[in-house]
């Protein structure tokens, strides 16, 4: 199968975190950590199929989880083994549940280093001096080109899973059975805040961190475009055929650019002008897909996700209310998000002003942001 899949492992008992329940089923600021660390994966574009690899003594737990999911082995590389086994994308971005703070820009930048890798993982460089000791320092370790593993580490399906099978001993991690068998590995940007809950303090640490990123931004955009001739419109991605035809220099999508002004509005990134000038002839024609998927990324490589967008046109003519679905489910596309966070509504102005006359559409539009 073509496509991304995320392969949560989920097997482990959790015994250093203590608290009588595996560290995973437990709640952290009122939502079990596997759920958070499924809804981070589920909820991205780049990713197509989320397999979880569960205790055999959880399995039965599967069905409150909505994903696929398949039965884990006595070690963390065992569990991966069977997650690889379960899937038949092309590649794989491989993550412990129990790192539920994962960032959705953190999930691109792996996704994107893969395509010109058969690998890649993050990780955070050495910052602290280091030692070696027990109680006592008995001496020094140089920090020179050390890093600190994270996940989700990705590969090539087939490229990892040969390298499951041909490895002998119980890994760290999918980067030292990678390296065992001669693949390279690139690093990309980890995450402070990717924290792995290991010790039972990690979960007051992953909450105030949590709290700390409920970071809510709102923005608004208003369009305008002219009526002129053609014989169709284009509005928040569909073409209607029309007696005539909106003006300006791009294809004129007054709704999507309306959309497109609220989310750079709310990332404080000024409008679509800015990052396309009009004076610019390589934006001439230009399809409006092209801004909307700008800023969707922008907002994405910001740290934030879209949690909905509403756009309400305004015009007499022509007649939204058929093609509403088709305009949710094509900036919803555009978007990454379900086409339940996209709203189209339409008015008309009671034929006052310049809506009211059949000059022109005008489109308003908000978009909420969430730190993701
Ligand atoms: N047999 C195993 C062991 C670990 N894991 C998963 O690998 C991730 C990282 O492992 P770790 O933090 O060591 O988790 P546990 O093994 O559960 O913890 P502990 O070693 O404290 O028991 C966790 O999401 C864990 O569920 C797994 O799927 N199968
Ligand atoms: C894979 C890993 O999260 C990389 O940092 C880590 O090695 C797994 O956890 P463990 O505590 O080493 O078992």
């Amino acid at each position: 199968m073509p496509g991304t899949a995320a392969i949560i492992v989920a097997a482990g008992r959790g015994l250093r975190a203590g608290g009588g329940v595996p560290k995973q089923w437990r709640d952290l600021a009122g939502v079990p950590v596997l759920e958070r660390t499924i809804n981070a994966f589920a909820a991205h574009p780049m990713i197509d199929e989320v397999v979880v690899v569960l205790h055999p003594d959880d399995i039965n737990r599967c069905a409150t989880l909505g994903v696929v999911c398949t039965p884990g082995g006595a070690t963390r590389q065992a569990s991966v083994l069977a997650g690889l086994l379960a899937t038949q994308a092309d590649r794989v971005l491989i993550h412990d549940a129990a790192r539920p703070l994962v960032r959705a820009s953190l999930i691109d930048r792996v996704c994107t280093a893969l395509d010109s890798h058969v690998g890649a993982a993050p990780a955070i460089a050495v910052t602290d001096a280091l030692w070696r000791g027990d109680a006592m320092v008995t001496g020094l370790q140089d920090r020179t080109g050390l890093y600190r593993a994270q996940t989700p580490q990705g590969f090539d399906r087939a490229a990892i899973l040969a390298a499951h099978r041909a490895a002998l001993s119980d890994a760290a991690d999918d980067v030292a059975v990678a390296l065992a068998a001669g693949l390279d590995v690139a690093i990309v940007a980890g995450d402070e805040d990717n924290i792995k809950i290991t010790h039972a303090d990690d979960f007051a640490r992953a909450a105030q961190l949590m709290e700390r990123r409920m970071d809510v931004r709102l923005g608004n955009g208003y369009d305008v475009h002219r009526f002129g001739p053609g014989d169709h419109v284009m509005l928040c991605g569909v073409k209607l055929p029309f007696d005539r035809g909106l003006q300006g220099h791009s294809d004129a999508d007054v709704g999507m650019h309306a959309v497109t002004d609220a989310i750079y509005g709310a990332l404080g990134q000024g409008d679509i002008g800015v990052h396309f000038p009009p004076t610019d002839p390589q934006w001439k024609g230009a399809e409006s897909h092209i801004f909307l998927r700008h800023a969707a990324q922008m907002a994405r490589d910001m740290g934030f996700a879209i949690s909905n967008v509403d756009c309400t046109l305004v015009c007499e003519y022509p007649k939204v209310g058929p093609h509403q679905a088709a305009m949710r489910a094509a900036m919803a596309e555009i978007l990454g998000i379900a086409p339940d966070r996209v709203s189209v509504k339409a008015t008309t102005s009671e034929r006052l002003g310049f809506t009211g006359r059949g000059e022109g559409i005008a489109a308003l539009a908000t978009a909420a942001l969430m730190s993701a």
